[in-house]
């Protein structure tokens, strides 16, 4: 296997940045043809050894063990199907076929569900593998392109190479390669540089794992493929698990009208991606179950547990999961797997709408953020609960998506402007494309001119060899987000404007001029007329850049604070845990000055949830130096029975009813609930309950 480190097939930086596939592979191709056909006749006749295993020049980042026996005996499997199978010569130079654009749109809409949701994972495992020249591609279950995140440096390159929305990606098609042959293989695969079958992919490093739907079936593939020339194990570790996280999404999106159970052998990992999750009908029959359901029980066909009562398969009836997990407050309630007596945690989500003549069971104030986000419309919704200049200034943004208006963000530190410009690009037509963020204020200044422009190879002293490309350059396509941009060096701003103007970056030490699209949103908490006035910031800069200005409000003068604490708590929130915020304690909240806005709020509620006594929160929670503020408060806290809102008013009628059958003995109430009896004493007195007769033992 010595050819593979020194094949010659070493993808290269063009001066600009630009990738360069090794589209000819003439000397080395002959000996990669020659190769294929020993080892593929060395396997029919000798057997036993595989000729794919063996040390490995130029693997020796990753662990030998990971990278198995299976992995080198997938690639020999696959070459000996696309040799004898398929009957492709591996010295085939033709064109990658593609679908017509009416095909790949049905092909798409097909897949829209699974879509929608690896569009956000896509996006995620871009970014974790930025700057590693990858392109996130997925593909249906016959290898066809369906979706293509690109690094913009590589994607002319890739698409030389047949990484194109449209392209036929099958082992069929194109020989040994990750996508196609994950999906035959039915796992995940690496398949890097000279083990692709054909030549003229060889210069490719590909991660492919394949998407499964809840029957079992293979239905698309995931697949990161770059020009590196060192095959990365963790690419693969991953790509599985945004497949995970894919399947796992989907599932319950594709049931949010059915019951789901979540459940794990450990409570902390419910909601995460190891979780198992299984839909059941209104009368408690399963309907579905994710792999890893499958998976935790020793199942191992979808269609082993599809039908049953779940009261045959955990000790529980269903409507005592349901109720109990209510009663609880979507906390984790311990099950167990009758067949080998193990013990899970589970929690029981309603349905998202009911359906009619079956019974709510109520949300709790912290239920799972997943649902807050699946009711927004669009990430730009998702930013606020109804404040009024909020509203505006959403429907201010939805209005320019479609065009490429410049938009200039002001508002006070933390008060979201960089969340709002991630949620303008993913709402507009550039979200498959990247955002690129630059702080203008967090760069020393001689950084700032190669960080944003690039350069080229050797430009300057201490210049890395290869040249870098540059932030404008990186977000080519795209979204670029300048950050703190009044403390821009006032000599920047000028070779910035030019940019912005002329459409085109030239690379430091660079001659060539490369053409530019970008959307650009900037952000300041300056005043910058202020600044203009000064002479620290050119007049004409700032007019290209506010297009439109958005002022984002002080939260404290927010009409949706109430809303928005509950919800970054919710988001706080560990999984499979199920929190309350007493009343005072979020009277308080609404009523703080603020000064770090939502930064300030979201650490505050993090170190509260972190350092908590149990699982409500309260005044004496806070921080010592907030408990100073709150002494006033503390104290107060009963309110009157007419201030709980209607789920505390819930809350309270299923605690009466339960401590009326338990004849009002609070330690049986309190095991019954799994909680303390302190826990237990606080949630009666906060809900303003007596008993009629006697006092509470
Ligand atoms: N609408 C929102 N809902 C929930 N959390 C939010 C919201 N807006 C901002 N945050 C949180 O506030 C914190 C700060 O957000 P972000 O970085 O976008 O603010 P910023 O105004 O750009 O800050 P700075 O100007 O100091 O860089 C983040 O943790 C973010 O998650």
């Amino acid at each position: 296997m010595a050819e593979s480190a020194g094949n010659g097939c070493a993808v290269h930086c063009a001066a600009e940045g630009t990738a360069s596939m090794p589209s000819n592979t003439t000397t080395d191709g002959s000996a990669h043809v020659r190769r294929v056909r020993s080892v593929v006749h060395g396997r029919l006749n000798a057997g036993s050894r595989d000729p794919h295993r063996g040390e490995q020049p130029g693997r020796d980042q990753y662990s030998r063990d990971q990278y198995s026996r299976d992995q080198y005996s997938s690639i020999t499997r696959s070459w000996v199907r696309c040799l004898h199978e398929y009957r492709l010569d591996p010295g085939s130079r033709g064109e990658p076929q593609v679908v017509d654009p009416a095909e790949l749109r049905e092909r798409q809409e097909r897949l829209a569900g699974v879509q929608a949701v690896a569009k956000v994972e896509m996006a995620n495992l871009y970014q974790q593998l930025a700057g590693s020249g990858y392109a996130i591609v997925l593909t249906d279950a016959e290898g066809v392109l369906l979706n293509y995140f690109g690094d913009p440096g590589f994607t002319h390159a890739a698409s030389r190479s047949g990484l194109m929305q449209g392209a036929v990606w099958s082992e069929r098609a194109q020989g040994t390669n990750g996508m196609g042959t994950c999906l035959v293989e039915r796992r995940p695969v690496t398949v890097h540089q000279d083990e692709h079958y054909l030549s003229r992919h060889i210069g490719l490093s590909c991660a492919g794992a394949p998407i499964f739907d809840h029957h079992g079936e293979v239905v698309a593939a995931l697949d990161a493929s770059g020009e590196s020339r060192l095959a990365q194990q963790h690419t693969l570790a991953l790509v599985s698990m945004s497949v995970q996280m894919i399947e796992n999404r989907v599932f319950l999106d594709q049931f949010r009208h059915d019951y789901i159970l979540r459940f794990h052998n450990r409570p902390e990992f419910i909601g995460t991606l190891s979780e198992g999750a299984i839909a059941l009908s209104p009368e408690g029959k399963v309907l579905a179950a994710t792999r890893y359901a499958l998976f935790q029980l020793g199942i191992a066909r979808p269609a082993d547990i599809v039908g049953r009562d779940i009261v045959g398969i955990f000790n529980s009836s269903f409507a005592g999961l349901v109720d109990s997990t209510v009663r609880r407050a979507f906390h984790a309630v311990p099950i167990f797997h009758i067949k080998t007596g193990a013990r899970f945690y589970g929690v029981m989500l309603p349905p998202v709408a009911p359906p009619a003549g079956h019974r709510g069971a109520g949300r709790s104030e912290l239920k799972p953020a997943l649902f807050a986000e699946q009711a927004a419309a669009s990430p730009l919704d998702a930013l606020h609960a109804g404040d009024a200049a909020m509203v505006a200034n959403v429907r201010t943004a939805k209005r320019t998506l479609e065009r490429n208006v410049a938009l200039l963000l002001r508002g006070e530190t933390g008060t979201g402007k960089e969340l709002f410009a991630r949620a303008v690009h993913r709402s507009g037509p550039r979200a498959d494309k990247p955002f690129v963020a630059i702080n203008c204020a967090a760069l020393p200044e001689p950084l700032i001119e190669s960080e944003l422009f690039g350069y080229r190879a050797g430009a300057f002293t201490g210049a890395s060899k290869d040249g870098a490309r540059g932030k404008l350059l990186q977000a080519n396509g795209g979204t670029l987000f300048l950050d703190e941009i009044g403390d821009m060096p006032v000599t920047l701003q000028a070779r910035l404007l030019r940019v912005l103007e002329e459409r085109e970056v030239q690379p430091l030490g660079s001659e060539t001029p490369v053409p530019l699209d970008i959307r650009v949103i900037s952000a300041t908490h300056c005043d910058l007329p202020q600044k203009i006035a000064e002479g620290h910031f050119r007049e004409d800069l700032y007019y290209r850049l506010q297009g439109l200005t958005i002022l984002l409000p002080p939260l404290r003068e927010r009409t949706d604070r109430r809303e928005l604490i509950l919800r970054i708590a919710r988001e706080e929130v560990e999984a499979g845990s199920a929190i309350e915020l007493d009343v005072p304690l979020l009277a308080f909240l609404e009523r703080q000055r603020w000064p770090g806005n939502l930064r300030q709020l979201r650490h505050l509620l993090r170190a509260m949830l972190a350092l908590r006594d149990d699982d409500v929160l309260t005044l004496h929670d806070l921080p010592a130096e907030y408990r100073a503020a709150s002494a006033a408060t503390i104290g107060t806290e009963a309110p009157p029975a007419g201030d709980l809102n209607p789920l505390e008013n819930a809350e309270r009628k299923a605690l009466i009813e339960e401590l009326q059958r338990h004849s009002w003995n609070i330690s049986i109430v309190a095991r019954r609930l799994n909680m303390s009896r302190n826990t237990l004493y606080r949630k009666v007195q906060r809900l303003n309950i007596q008993n009629p007769e006697k006092a509470l033992h």
